[in-house]
This record gives structure tokens, C-alpha cells and sequence, in this order.
């Protein structure tokens, strides 16, 4: 039997001049925890208000639990869309947005929602208006987390939320996921905080997937290299680089692909240090990389645009 909860084909969105998504297709199994990752205006937002039926799409197909989400109560009470511009009645304090949440998902848990409003110290009496926006963002992560619903979506949540309360998002996220499994999809661009809670990964790049593989797999796929210039380029020589960084006589290398056993015996007895790559690292070079060769217009750009990019997104180390 099929364990996917969500199809999606060839699906595109266009408003005026802008396409925000350019054919993508899909798909998302129960019970797993899925990164959706991209750099800014990738498209990430669209395709979660399409799936959530908050959105319209330009053409493709949308099935949801196997339905149309459109105006399908069947599909909408058992999903859940927690993003920054969430609006709520003027009059609203949080213990109204939980008792309105309680009356519309079926697994709704009080006593968690309760935990943890007095964890993230969320004061339940004050209008949602006058709440600091970290306490605002908290407001949506208990919904997000008491609602149970069988496929949660979180749209950068964190915004405004300080360190300590977004481990404490995902602490609580992993404990209630651990007893209750269920479909969640975060879109982040903290990616080094959320990356050990990833299980699959999909980037999205100019509204296209790029990237849509098991964390792991992804994990694996590249490696740094680093030692002296001349023996890392004798090593390297024919691979595909996906970045470089030189210092002095000293040369450092992120390949894209996994290495041999015996590749990885050579580099050793070369005195060659291998290091894995972060998840964020290995981002931030596939979107660059495609950005690079491919520009929004079809384009090829010029390569010493990469580095440009780079210092916009502070991918330098
Ligand atoms: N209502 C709209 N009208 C016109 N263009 C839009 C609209 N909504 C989104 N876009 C454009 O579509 C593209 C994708 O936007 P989207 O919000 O989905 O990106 P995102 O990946 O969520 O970005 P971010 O990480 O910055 O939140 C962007 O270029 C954006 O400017």
C-alpha cells in the first residue's frame, strides 16, 4: 500500500510576471519529517499555500490524502498551516486561538498546549495584538504541536523566538512526534538547527526541486578535502568541486559526491584531511551552483557572480 499523503504534478504557479513554482512534482509519506529548503523567494511558501488550499495553482495536480484540498473539510481538518502571517480576530488572546484550535482538530491536546504555554512563558490573557513577536511565533508553534494533525506545515516558525525557546520548539517537536508520528514539513532557513531533525530533505531553487532525497543521503553526498594545494588537486583532479578556499599554501575542497572506501584509504595516506559537510553547507552550494550556471531568465551568469552571492547569503567562512 501507498504510504504517500500528498501528490503533486507537474503543478505551477505564475502570478503576472513572476513563476513562482515551475512544474513541481511530489511526493510526501506518512509519517516522516520532511525539510523544506530554499533560498529566499524559492517558492517554498506557494507551494505550502497550495497544498493547505490557501493558494491557487496556475496548472498541475494537487491530491492531498488522495483529494483535492479546495474547499474539502475532509482534507482541511486533518491538516495544519502554521506561518508567520497568521491573522487573528482583533479581540483574540491566545487562550481564544487554542479553544478556537480545540474545536477544529480532532486531536487536539489541551494538556500539551497548556505545557507548553507555560514553557515558552507565553502570557494567555494578552490580545494576540499586543504580544512581542516571539511570543506571537510561540502562539503558532503550540498550535502547530497540539493540533497532532496528520500533516503539519511549519513556515519558518521561529521568527522573532530566541534561542533557547527554538530548542525548545525542537525538543518538543521530536518528544511529541516520537509518541504521536505524523506528517510534518518545515520550511527553515536555519538549517543547521533543524538539520538533525530531517529526515528527508527537498530544496526548492527557483521554483523548481533540485534536491529531493533522504537527509542522509544528501548528508553523504559531498565531502571537504583539505592539505596542501598541489596533493588536494591531484586528488580532486576530474571530480566536480563545489567549492574552494585556499589558504596560503594550504587548499581546501568540498566535492560533490560521496568518496570510495579505497578513495578515502588514498586521501588518508596522503596525509589529506577529510571532513564531513554540513547540511546547510551542502544548501547553500547546490543552490548556488544551480543559480550559477542556470540564471532565472535561462541564462548562463557570469561565474564570478558566485562569489558575489555568497557574501549576500554569508556563506563565507
Ligand atoms: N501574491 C503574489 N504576487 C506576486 N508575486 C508573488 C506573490 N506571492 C509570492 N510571489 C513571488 O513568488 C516567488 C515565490 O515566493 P514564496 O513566498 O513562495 O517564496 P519562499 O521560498 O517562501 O521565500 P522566503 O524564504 O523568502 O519566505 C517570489 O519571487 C515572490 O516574490
Amino acid at each position: 500500500m501507498s504510504t504517500a499523503i500528498v501528490e503533486v504534478s507537474n503543478l505551477s504557479r505564475v502570478y503576472r510576471d513572476v513563476t513562482a513554482l515551475d512544474g513541481v512534482s511530489l511526493t510526501l509519506e506518512r509519517d516522516k519529517i520532511y525539510g523544506l529548503l530554499g533560498r529566499n523567494g524559492a517558492g517554498k511558501t506557494t507551494l505550502m499555500s497550495i497544498l493547505t488550499a490557501q493558494g491557487f495553482a496556475s496548472s498541475g495536480e494537487v491530491r492531498v490524502f488522495g483529494e483535492h484540498p479546495y474547499e474539502n473539510e475532509q482534507v482541511l481538518s486533518r491538516l495544519c498551516f502554521i506561518r508567520e502571517s497568521q491573522k487573528y480576530p482583533d479581540d483574540f488572546k491566545p487562550i481564544h486561538a487554542f479553544k478556537a484550535a480545540a474545536l477544529f482538530y480532532q486531536n487536539w491536546d489541551h494538556a500539551l498546549a497548556a505545557q507548553l504555554a507555560q514553557d515558552f512563558a507565553l502570557p494567555m490573557k494578552r490580545r494576540i495584538k499586543k504580544l512581542s513577536r516571539g511570543q506571537l511565533s510561540a502562539v503558532g508553534v503550540i498550535i502547530g504541536l497540539a493540533s497532532r494533525a496528520e500533516l503539519t506545515f511549519f513556515d519558518e516558525p521561529y521568527l522573532g523566538l530566541d534561542a533557547v525557546a527554538r530548542q525548545l520548539f525542537y525538543d518538543r517537536l521530536l518528544a511529541d512526534y516520537a509518541e504521536f508520528p505524523r506528517t510534518i514539513v518545515l520550511s527553515s532557513h536555519l538549517i543547521d538547527e533543524v538539520a538533525n531533525l530531517l529526515e528527508h530533505v527537498i530544496i526548492i531553487d527557483q521554483g523548481r526541486i533540485l534536491v529531493d532525497d533522504d537527509a542522509d543521503n544528501i548528508r553523504g553526498s559531498a565531502v571537504s578535502i583539505a592539505g596542501p594545494a598541489h596533493l588536494v588537486e591531484s586528488f580532486a583532479a576530474g571530480r566536480a568541486v563545489l567549492h574552494r578556499e585556499s589558504i596560503g599554501a594550504l587548499l581546501a575542497l568540498t566535492l560533490d559526491g560521496a568518496l570510495t572506501a579505497a578513495e578515502r584509504r588514498e586521501a588518508q595516506e596522503l596525509g589529506l584531511e577529510l571532513a564531513p559537510v554540513s547540511l546547510q553547507q551542502i544548501v547553500i552550494r547546490k543552490t548556488l551552483d544551480a543559480g550559477a550556471s542556470l540564471g532565472s531568465d535561462g541564462s548562463f551568469e557570469d561565474p564570478t557572480d558566485i562569489e558575489r552571492k555568497e557574501t549576500q547569503m554569508g556563506a563565507s567562512r
